[in-house]
Protein backbone atom coordinates (compact mmCIF):
# COMPACT_ATOMS: atom_id res chain seq x y z
CA UNK A 1 0.00 0.00 0.00
CA UNK A 2 1.34 3.73 -1.02
CA UNK A 3 0.48 6.53 0.92
CA UNK A 4 -0.04 9.18 -1.17
CA UNK A 5 -0.22 13.32 -0.28
CA UNK A 6 -0.73 16.41 -1.56
CA UNK A 7 -1.01 20.34 -1.19
CA UNK A 8 -3.45 22.05 -3.25
CA UNK A 9 -0.82 22.67 -5.99
CA UNK A 10 -0.27 18.96 -6.70
CA UNK A 11 -4.27 17.58 -6.16
CA UNK A 12 -5.05 17.13 -9.42
CA UNK A 13 -1.16 15.25 -10.38
CA UNK A 14 -2.04 13.04 -6.84
CA UNK A 15 -5.48 12.36 -8.19
CA UNK A 16 -4.10 11.34 -11.81
CA UNK A 17 -1.16 9.30 -10.17
CA UNK A 18 -3.74 7.35 -8.13
CA UNK A 19 -5.53 6.58 -11.10
CA UNK A 20 -2.46 5.30 -13.09
CA UNK A 21 -1.59 3.54 -9.69
CA UNK A 22 -4.85 1.78 -9.95
CA UNK A 23 -3.87 0.64 -13.32
CA UNK A 24 -1.15 -1.14 -11.80
CA UNK A 25 -3.17 -2.31 -9.65
CA UNK A 26 -1.17 -1.00 -6.96
CA UNK A 27 -3.50 0.20 -3.63
CA UNK A 28 -2.88 3.73 -2.54
CA UNK A 29 -4.22 5.52 0.89
CA UNK A 30 -5.15 8.84 0.14
CA UNK A 31 -4.55 11.32 3.20
CA UNK A 32 -5.43 14.38 1.49
CA UNK A 33 -5.40 17.51 0.86
CA UNK A 34 -9.29 17.30 -0.78
CA UNK A 35 -10.05 19.89 -2.34
CA UNK A 36 -8.49 23.01 -4.58
CA UNK A 37 -8.16 25.27 -1.20
CA UNK A 38 -5.34 26.71 -0.21
CA UNK A 39 -3.96 24.45 2.41
CA UNK A 40 -0.28 24.01 4.30
CA UNK A 41 1.96 21.07 2.86
CA UNK A 42 3.18 20.32 5.99
CA UNK A 43 0.23 18.78 7.45
CA UNK A 44 -0.03 16.24 4.59
CA UNK A 45 3.70 15.12 4.80
CA UNK A 46 3.45 14.12 8.47
CA UNK A 47 0.41 12.38 7.32
CA UNK A 48 2.23 9.94 5.25
CA UNK A 49 4.96 9.77 7.32
CA UNK A 50 2.27 8.41 9.26
CA UNK A 51 1.18 5.78 7.44
CA UNK A 52 4.43 4.85 6.73
CA UNK A 53 6.15 4.90 10.53
CA UNK A 54 2.86 3.16 11.84
CA UNK A 55 3.68 0.34 9.35
CA UNK A 56 0.36 1.28 7.45
CA UNK A 57 1.72 1.59 4.39
CA UNK A 58 5.72 0.33 2.70
CA UNK A 59 6.24 3.46 0.83
CA UNK A 60 4.46 7.23 0.46
CA UNK A 61 4.58 9.79 -2.54
CA UNK A 62 3.86 13.65 -1.73
CA UNK A 63 3.10 15.97 -4.33
CA UNK A 64 2.71 19.58 -3.82
CA UNK A 65 4.03 22.52 -6.87
CA UNK A 66 7.64 22.22 -6.40
CA UNK A 67 8.29 18.90 -4.62
CA UNK A 68 10.60 20.89 -2.26
CA UNK A 69 8.33 22.22 0.28
CA UNK A 70 6.95 18.34 0.59
CA UNK A 71 10.98 17.07 0.86
CA UNK A 72 11.84 19.53 3.44
CA UNK A 73 8.94 19.15 5.52
CA UNK A 74 9.13 15.04 5.27
CA UNK A 75 12.57 14.68 6.16
CA UNK A 76 11.97 16.32 9.65
CA UNK A 77 10.38 13.62 10.53
CA UNK A 78 12.69 10.28 11.92
CA UNK A 79 12.78 7.61 9.77
CA UNK A 80 11.61 9.26 6.80
CA UNK A 81 13.92 9.11 3.53
CA UNK A 82 12.26 11.54 1.11
CA UNK A 83 13.73 12.38 -2.00
CA UNK A 84 12.42 14.78 -4.71
CA UNK A 85 12.82 13.74 -8.05
CA UNK A 86 12.38 15.03 -11.51
CA UNK A 87 13.95 11.81 -13.38
CA UNK A 88 13.77 7.62 -13.65
CA UNK A 89 17.50 7.65 -12.94
CA UNK A 90 17.42 9.68 -9.85
CA UNK A 91 13.93 7.84 -8.43
CA UNK A 92 15.65 4.41 -9.27
CA UNK A 93 19.10 5.50 -7.01
CA UNK A 94 17.67 7.25 -4.55
CA UNK A 95 15.84 3.95 -3.65
CA UNK A 96 18.80 1.59 -4.33
CA UNK A 97 21.55 3.65 -2.56
CA UNK A 98 19.22 5.62 -0.26
CA UNK A 99 16.43 3.67 0.94
CA UNK A 100 14.27 6.57 0.35
CA UNK A 101 10.49 5.56 1.83
CA UNK A 102 9.21 8.84 0.20
CA UNK A 103 9.12 10.05 -3.34
CA UNK A 104 8.35 13.91 -3.66
CA UNK A 105 7.15 15.15 -6.84
CA UNK A 106 6.56 18.76 -8.06
CA UNK A 107 3.39 18.93 -10.11
CA UNK A 108 4.11 22.70 -11.26
CA UNK A 109 7.78 21.23 -12.50
CA UNK A 110 7.07 18.49 -14.26
CA UNK A 111 4.50 16.31 -16.63
CA UNK A 112 1.97 13.79 -15.67
CA UNK A 113 3.63 10.98 -17.80
CA UNK A 114 7.29 12.02 -16.57
CA UNK A 115 5.75 11.16 -12.84
CA UNK A 116 4.09 8.46 -13.93
CA UNK A 117 7.42 6.63 -14.76
CA UNK A 118 9.11 8.06 -11.97
CA UNK A 119 6.54 6.97 -9.32
CA UNK A 120 7.13 3.72 -11.65
CA UNK A 121 10.50 3.51 -10.84
CA UNK A 122 10.76 4.40 -7.68
CA UNK A 123 8.10 1.47 -6.51
CA UNK A 124 9.72 -1.38 -8.68
CA UNK A 125 13.48 -0.24 -7.85
CA UNK A 126 14.77 -2.15 -4.34
CA UNK A 127 17.02 -1.07 -1.59
CA UNK A 128 20.56 -2.86 -2.38
CA UNK A 129 21.38 -3.68 0.81
CA UNK A 130 24.85 -2.95 0.64
CA UNK A 131 27.25 -2.27 3.33
CA UNK A 132 28.26 1.09 2.48
CA UNK A 133 24.86 2.52 1.85
CA UNK A 134 23.29 1.10 5.01
CA UNK A 135 26.27 2.22 6.61
CA UNK A 136 25.82 5.97 5.48
CA UNK A 137 21.69 5.49 6.01
CA UNK A 138 22.61 4.98 9.87
CA UNK A 139 24.65 7.69 10.18
CA UNK A 140 22.07 10.13 8.69
CA UNK A 141 19.38 7.79 11.12
CA UNK A 142 21.91 9.60 14.07
O1 LIG B 1 6.44 24.37 -0.93
C1 LIG B 1 6.33 24.61 -2.09
C2 LIG B 1 7.36 25.39 -2.75
O2 LIG B 1 8.54 24.64 -2.59
C3 LIG B 1 5.20 24.08 -2.85
O3 LIG B 1 5.43 24.17 -4.22
C4 LIG B 1 3.84 24.66 -2.53
O4 LIG B 1 2.94 23.88 -3.26
C5 LIG B 1 3.70 26.11 -2.93
O5 LIG B 1 4.51 26.94 -2.14
C6 LIG B 1 2.25 26.58 -2.84
O6 LIG B 1 2.18 27.87 -3.37
P1 LIG B 1 0.84 28.74 -3.42
O7 LIG B 1 1.28 30.05 -3.99
O8 LIG B 1 0.35 28.82 -2.01
O9 LIG B 1 -0.12 28.00 -4.31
Amino acid sequence: MIAIGSDHGGIELKEQMIEHLKKREIECKDVGCYSKESCDYPVYAKKVAGEILSGECEQGILICGTGIGMSMAANKIKGIRAALCGDCFSAQMTKEHNNANVLCLGARVIGSELAFRIADTFIDSKFSNDERHIRRINMLEQ
